[in-house]
């Protein structure tokens, strides 16, 4: 499903991030591990799709993610992967379901309001769906985000450090809601940590180191 060989990026030219090779079959669930700077935002950045110009191989679902168009990437990237990000990049004048609404919208998919209701309800989010962003919990936001990422069933999941403004209870609630999204389409799960409470939970591990 995912494989990375030789990768390296630069955000200048003269210095180099590289990346060890890994491969990441259909419905396996890893932690991406390492020290700050290390580069795993860019890492899920570049197997998101995020990030082009990258030297080495990405490939995703057997396609190389150099050879799409941008727009093509962009609809790649709204199909198949659902991103949660360190900071929600949630929209906090619209509502629940508005935000929730994008996902779909982006990737160009038909709005499916029964699915969105399966899914705040999954999260316990059912009565909040009319409600705007900035009158949520920080909890309740992020669990938004979550929904955002799973709605459109992606075989992918890559969450970036979800869990670490977490006290331990709600993050045992972000791991158990992340393991059952991603069991239920049997998506790939890859969550970027330095949460070391998240080791007892996922037990497959990439490790980066800085260079
Ligand atoms: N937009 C950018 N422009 C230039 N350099 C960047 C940019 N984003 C990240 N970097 C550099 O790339 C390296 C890897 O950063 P990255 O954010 O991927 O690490 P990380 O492991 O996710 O760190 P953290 O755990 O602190 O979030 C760092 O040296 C960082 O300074």
């Amino acid at each position: 499903m995912i494989q990375v060989s030789n990768l390296a990026f630069r955000y200048s030219p003269s210095v180099a991030i590289r990346f060890p090779d890994f491969s990441v079959a259909r419905g396996q669930h890893f932690l991406l591990l390492g020290d700050s700077g290390s580069g795993k935002t860019t890492l899920l950045h570049l197997v998101g799709g995020l990030l082009r110009n990258y030297e080495g191989s990405v490939s995703v679902d057997s396609t190389e993610l150099a050879t799409l168009s941008e727009t093509a990437l962009d609809r790649f990237r709204g199909q198949k992967i659902g991103f949660i990000f360190q900071r929600n990049h949630l929209l906090s004048a619209l509502s629940v379901e508005q935000n929730l609404m994008m996902s779909p919208y982006l990737a160009g998919l038909p709005i499916d309001n029964g699915r969105i209701a399966d899914v705040l309800a999954t999260l316990g989010l059912a009565e909040k769906r009319k409600s705007r962003v900035n009158t949520l919990s920080q909890g309740q936001a992020q669990r938004v985000a979550i929904a955002r990422a799973v709605l459109n069933k992606p075989a992918i999941i890559f969450a970036d450090e979800p869990t670490s403004a977490l006290d331990d209870k709600n993050c045992d609630r972000v791991i158990a809601l992340l393991l059952e999204a991603a069991s239920q389409h049997e998506s790939t799960l890859i969550i970027a940590t330095h949460d070391q409470r998240l080791k007892s939970h996922l037990t497959q591990q990439i490790q980066l180191t800085a260079s």
